[in-house]
């Protein structure tokens, strides 16, 4: 039987290849990303990563086993030390001010997936938080995973693809693409159809997020 993460990915393959080869993508890994670019990226997905630990906190209440909240609840630990804190250093390099870490403009994209994370944390089902929180982390290592690659010198591109090719990166998205296949699997119609628009919705707004960097 098709795994309900690999049949999702498939409905969704237009946004998610354009994601995964997006030129952002190329750019970072040779780093090449232009700094006003890089800037506004990282600007933007502060807010992002504000509503996702929000989320994961909501997939935590809401998991059916205890074991899911241990992963889910290790997993914003990381979030919240190791990539707040590159977010952090990155800014200082950046020469970005507070008010701009803390409350930027945001942008279009990035409301929309503050909007779609949410709508998931509201409908209160795992399985819709699990869809967005899956696209989010699985489409990241399916682009910063290139074996062999050698990493740029500096450390706001490197350490931005080694935040999300890591092994504890790769085993949590393995772990994750597991749990929404057993909950989609037991799930009934309706809930499967709501975690898939999800899905659909959260890789839409990947692929835009990328676009809307580059002005
Ligand atoms: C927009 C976006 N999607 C996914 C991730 C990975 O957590 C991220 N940091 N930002």
């Amino acid at each position: 039987m098709t795994r309900f993460t690999e049949m999702l990915r498939d409905e969704n393959s237009d946004d998610w290849n354009a994601s995964r080869n997006h030129r952002f993508v190329d750019e970072i890994f040779r780093g090449a990303v232009p700094a006003d670019v890089m800037r506004r990226y990282l600007v933007q997905d502060y807010q992002f990563i504000d509503r996702f630990v929000a989320l994961i906190g909501m997939a935590i209440a809401t998991a059916d086993t205890f074991d899911s909240r241990i992963r889910f609840a290790q997993f914003a630990a990381m979030i919240t030390s190791d990539e707040n804190t590159y977010f952090e250093r990155a800014f200082d390099a950046l020469g970005v001010p507070p008010a701009e870490r803390s409350h930027p403009v945001v942008s279009a994209p990035t409301s929309g997936f503050q909007t779609l994370m949410r709508d998931a944390a509201e409908s209160g089902h795992y399985a819709s938080c699990l869809a967005v929180l899956t696209v989010a982390e699985w489409l990241y290592l399916d682009w910063a995973d290139r074996p062999g690659a050698v990493l740029p010198g500096d450390f706001i591109h490197a350490e931005w693809i080694t935040l999300h090719n890591n092994d504890g990166f790769r085993s949590f998205v393995n772990w994750l693409r597991e749990e929404l296949d057993r909950v989609g699997e037991a799930a009934d119609d309706d809930s499967r159809r709501a975690a898939a628009a999800f899905f659909r919705r959260a890789v839409a707004l990947e692929r835009a997020f990328f676009d809307h960097i580059y002005v």
